[in-house]
Order: structure tokens, then sequence, then C-alpha cells
């Protein structure tokens, strides 16, 4: 579960910016909007002038993106809601590559999902895997309202088995984007399912890759960390693919398959 500070910046949008103010001001109230998170970080605070300057100044969201956030920011777990100016440079990058077959890892209640699908042809698809029906229904009403659902396929299981399922359904190499956006202590095989996936040229998104900063001295124990880490490192050399870690949300790594 990440506590970054870009996700829970997205509140501070123009939008939600007079209630972001009184908030803060406010503070202390149990507030789910404006809930302080336990997590720190690399990146700024919440009430950086600069993040909130540039969600301002970037964020383009469809109308049911929108809603879907404000909806999400109901939710107790609020705080695992990816950043959406990161979920806008996916879908940016998704239109750039022109994504037909995507895949989302960690869905929740299907903000990147929806981004993702907004940017998908009428025939494209997204194979939506999540263990929550309770989260993806929340999303649900809003992909209909944004007129996509048809294109959002949800797997409820693990994730690891929809994986193996398309894998032996002779989907290798046929998928042009994948988000991995659940469940760490996977993420290696995660990724190496998604690399034989992925056509060459596409790409795969790795969420929280900066885990708060606890991958750069993973305490005993701390398997998450330790885990995300270790990916990091493996992908450093891996020489399959391009590379870049960002620093947007918490830490975002793209893999271009070569
Ligand atoms: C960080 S959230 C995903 C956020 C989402 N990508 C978004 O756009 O807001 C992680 C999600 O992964 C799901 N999850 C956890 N373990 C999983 C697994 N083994 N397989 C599939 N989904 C899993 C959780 O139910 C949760 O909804």
């Amino acid at each position: 579960m990440s506590f970054n500070f870009s996700k829970e910046a997205c509140v501070g949008s123009a939008t939600l910016g007079v209630l972001f103010i009184a908030g803060y001001y406010v503070g202390k109230r149990k507030s789910k909007l404006f809930r302080m998170s336990s997590g720190k970080s690399h990146v700024g605070r919440k009430d950086d002038p600069v993040m909130q300057y540039l969600l301002n100044h970037s964020l383009r969201e469809h109308p049911a993106l929108k809603k879907l956030r404000q909806k999400t920011m109901e939710h107790e777990l609020s705080m695992i809601m990816v950043a959406c100016e990161q979920s806008q440079l996916m879908a940016n990058l998704a239109s750039l590559i022109k994504v037909k077959k995507a895949i989302e890892i960690g869905v929740y209640t299907g903000y990147n999902a929806l981004s993702i699908a907004l940017t998908l042809p009428e025939d494209g698809k997204l194979i939506a895997c999540d263990i929550s029906e309770e989260y993806i229904n929340i999303g649900r009403p809003f992909w209909t309202m944004a007129g996509v659902e048809h294109k959002i396929d949800v797997r409820l299981k693990p994730a690891l088995q929809t994986l193996d399922e398309l894998l032996a359904a002779g989907e290798a190499e046929t998928f042009d984007f994948v988000f991995i956006d659940a469940d760490k202590v996977n993420y290696d095989s995660y990724y190496e399912k998604s690399l034989q996936l992925v056509r060459k040229g596409g790409i795969i998104a790795i969420d929280n890759v900066l885990w708060s900063g606890k991958v750069v001295n993973p305490e005993e124990g701390d398997i998450d960390s330790i885990s995300i880490d270790k990916l990091n490192k493996k992908l450093h050399r891996d020489v399959r693919i391009q590379l870049s870690m960002l620093t947007v949300g918490d830490g975002l790594t793209l893999a271009f398959k070569i």
C-alpha cells in the first residue's frame, strides 16, 4: 500500500483547492479528503505550492475521471489510488504508441484503468486484474459514464493467475502496455510475465518503485521494500529493455521492451 505525496496531492487540484486549504488549516479533522499520509515522499509534501501549480496547470481530466477521483477520495483507502499526473503521463504514452491491448495489475477503483481505456480504440481491450469486486464496483459506474466499460475486461482473481492464463492462451507478445500496481512481493514475477506478454516496443510501467524512499536502505524484514529494491537493481542491468525511472508519484519505472 502506498502513501505517497502525489497520489494525495491529486485532491488539491483546482476544483478542490479551496477545500484543500480549509482542510489544511482546520487540520487534524478526520476528513478522508485531506488525510495526511503516514509515508513521506522524497518529492515533497502535499501542501507544496509547486505541486499544486503543476496539477493546476497540467491536469486534463475527462469529466468521468474527475468524478471517479472525487468518489475515490471518500473511500478509506483512497491513498492507494494512482497519482493523477502519473496516470495522465501513462495515458499520453499509451496514446503515443497506439496501445490496443493493455493489462493493469491492481485496479482498485479504476482511475488508471479508466484513463487508459479512454485512450484505447473502440476494439481495444484492457485486462483489469484485481481481487476485490468491492473496489471495482466503486469505479464501474464511472467507466459506464465515460462510455468505455466495454473495453475493460475485469479478471477477479490473483493477477499471477490471470497472467499465466494469458500466456497459456497463446497471448505472448500481443500486448502493448502493462501497468504493475499491486502486491509488491510478486513484482519480479509480474515483471517477468509482463515481459513475455508485451510486444517489442511495448511498455511495462511499474508503480511505487521508490516506496516513499524506503528502497534506499530497506529494513530487515521489510519484504515490500526489499522486493522493489531487488527489482529496481535487476532492471538497471536488464538488457532486454530500455529504462527510465521517474520521480513522479511514488516513483515510476518505464521499461521499454527491446
Ligand atoms: C495500489 S492499488 C491499485 C491502484 C490503481 N492502479 C489505481 O489506478 O488507482 C492496489 C490494488 O491491487 C489489488 N491487489 C492486491 N493484491 C492483488 C493480487 N494478488 N492480484 C490482483 N490484485 C491485487 C488490491 O485489491 C488493490 O485494489
